[in-house]
């Protein structure tokens, strides 16, 4: 189990790094935004794409976090990439902080603009470019959507299965190496992203794999693409992606089953995922979460902890596969084990489970959720679960657990009411005994949300002082002005 020891001495590192400050003052110093900046844009783009109107600025100042917004001072929308070239360079030369914009749906501040600028919202850039149905891949712009690239292809017999829940943009989930529920078996942006055409800070359009190619794989040097997967709008802007699609399966069935011990559930997971049966998705839902889920949802499931699985392939298989979660299942003490192959009774139960978030905060009326996602070791999870559940019953605050436990990946939706510090500070505090426990388990402080605002602090117990300042390095040699959303990922 973990060792006390252990926690004690991350948390003393933590302390005398100071690295728990917040500390948005910048070390470059950025210009204003004056009348004069905002007629050079719209010199640039054009009237009617550059917005200053305060509800538009308001609509920028934040994603779906409870993070405090800050607004940014003019807003654009570019339709080509040239534009966001012209943009970009122009504030460069005029040291002017970026924030690029893709749906808004981010979970750790990435679209706040901390020190005002210009925020580049990308939805007029919303196409597919190309389709390589016999490849697999597509090539699309930034502002496209995986729901509406999905519709797109639908009769091509493809899809793209990286489902983080929320309808947001591609460009945006390669910036913050988005995943979800089915990274279990298709993996996450890091693994389906091929090319990237990114604007670098300096205004230069690279393709990351080099214009126009897509090949499934290269040794040609850097792995330029994932450096900018997970790089939150920091490095550049993505202007368009090159991306794998995948086969629609010919068979889908999905089940669900409840456990009276969280160790239970969890034990089934592991041993699942060890014993190699391809599951698809494979979600746990604590016993709180359930009262959530069915309080927003019209199921009755029992209050109990829960796992909804997936499984995807040829008829035969399915059924082979389903018989054998079945019996892991059954031989946990599950019970309820209900299976269901029709399209629209699987849609109706991804919904509800993509709509935990704002199940949650209906819980608490006028609340946005602290959302925590550590990721560790699968062999770990039960030990990081269980604490974890001590610790929300122990605060005595309602904090339902949700996971993508097929990786070892998990989140808690605590509802807080504006202002409410004291439940705020609870919550922070739990939230860091869950990243040090997943580092001291090997894991990981953000499984798929991003380092954005929230998680800065916990860098640098992660990859290391050496590892930040060479990430820092990279930072200084691309956007030496720090003119790319400024206070995120570092401080
Ligand atoms: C209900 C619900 C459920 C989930 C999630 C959200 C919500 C509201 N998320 C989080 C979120 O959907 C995910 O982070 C998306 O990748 C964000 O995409 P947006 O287009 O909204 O980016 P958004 O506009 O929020 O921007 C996110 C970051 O990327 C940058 N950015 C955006 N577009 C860019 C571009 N073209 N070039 C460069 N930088 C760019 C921004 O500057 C910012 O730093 C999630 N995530 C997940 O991984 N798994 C999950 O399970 C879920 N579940
Ligand atoms: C919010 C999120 O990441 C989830 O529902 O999985
Ligand atoms: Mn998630």
């Amino acid at each position: 189990m973990f060792s006390r020891v252990l926690l004690r001495s991350l948390e003393k590192i933590f302390k005398t790094t100071g690295c728990t400050k917040r500390n948005y003052s910048p070390k470059i110093s950025f210009n204003k935004v004056t009348d004069s900046t905002v007629k050079s844009l719209r010199d640039l783009l054009g009237e009617k794409k550059v917005f200053t109107e305060e509800a538009v600025r308001e609509q920028h100042s934040h994603d779906e976090s409870y993070h405090t917004s800050a607004m940014p001072d003019v807003v654009v929308f570019p339709d080509s990439v040239e534009y966001v070239s012209k943009v970009v360079a122009f504030c460069n030369t005029n040291r002017i902080p970026v924030v690029p914009y893709g749906t808004g749906t981010g979970l750790e501040g990435g679209v706040n603009a901390v020190q005002g600028g210009v925020s580049i919202n990308m939805k007029n850039m919303d196409k597919v470019v190309e389709v390589n149905g016999l490849d697999f891949d597509v090539t699309v712009q930034p502002g496209i959507t995986r729901e509406a690239l999905n519709s797109y292809c639908r009769d091509t017999g493809m899809w793209f299965p990286i489902d983080p829940g929320a309808d947001c943009s591609v460009c945006g989930m390669c910036a913050t190496s988005a995943s979800g529920t089915n990274a279990v078996k298709y993996g996450t942006m890091r693994e389906n992203v091929l090319n990237l055409e990114v604007v670098l800070p300096d205004g230069r359009i690279i393709h990351t794999s080099g214009k126009g190619r897509r090949a499934k794989k290269t040794s040609a040097g850097f792995n330029m693409t994932n450096l900018f997967v997970g790089s939150e709008g920091t490095l550049g802007i993505i202007t368009q992606a090159t991306v794998k699609m995948h086969g629609i399966p010919e068979k889908t069935v999905v089940a669900y089953c409840h456990f009276k011990k969280i160790e239970d559930a969890v034990d089934t997971v592991i041993q699942i995922v060890s014993s190699g049966i391809p599951v698809a998705k494979c979600e746990f839902l604590d016993d709180s979460a359930i009262k959530a889920f069915n309080a927003y949802s019209d199921y009755h499931m029992p209050v109990a902890h829960s796992l909804f699985m997936e499984v995807h392939g040829p008829e035969a298989s399915v059924h082979h596969l389903f018989n054998e979660i079945t019996t892991l299942c059954i031989s946990n003490n599950g019970y309820g084990f209900t299976g269901a192959e029709q399209a629209e009774d699987r849609a109706r139960l991804w919904k509800a489970r993509h709509e935990m978030l704002y199940a949650v905060n209906a819980l608490v009326p006028g609340s946005k959720s602290f959302v925590t996602d550590v990721c560790v070791p699968v062999t770990k999870l039960t030990e990081i679960i269980v604490k974890t559940k001590q610790w929300i019953d122990k605060a005595n605050i309602i904090g339902p657990i949700v996971g993508h436990v097929g990786d070892g990946n998990f989140h808690v939706f605590f509802p807080i009411k504006p202002g409410d510090t004291t439940a705020l500070n609870t919550v922070l505090d739990i939230s860091k005994q869950m990243v040090l426990l997943s580092l001291a388990l090997n894991g990981t402080c953000t499984g798929e949300h991003g380092i954005g605002l929230g998680k800065r602090k916990y860098l640098l117990q992660e990859v290391g002082e050496d590892g930040v300042s060479a990430m820092q390095q990279v930072k200084q040699a691309l956007d030496p002005n720090g003119i790319m959303n400024p206070g995120k990922i570092f401080y």
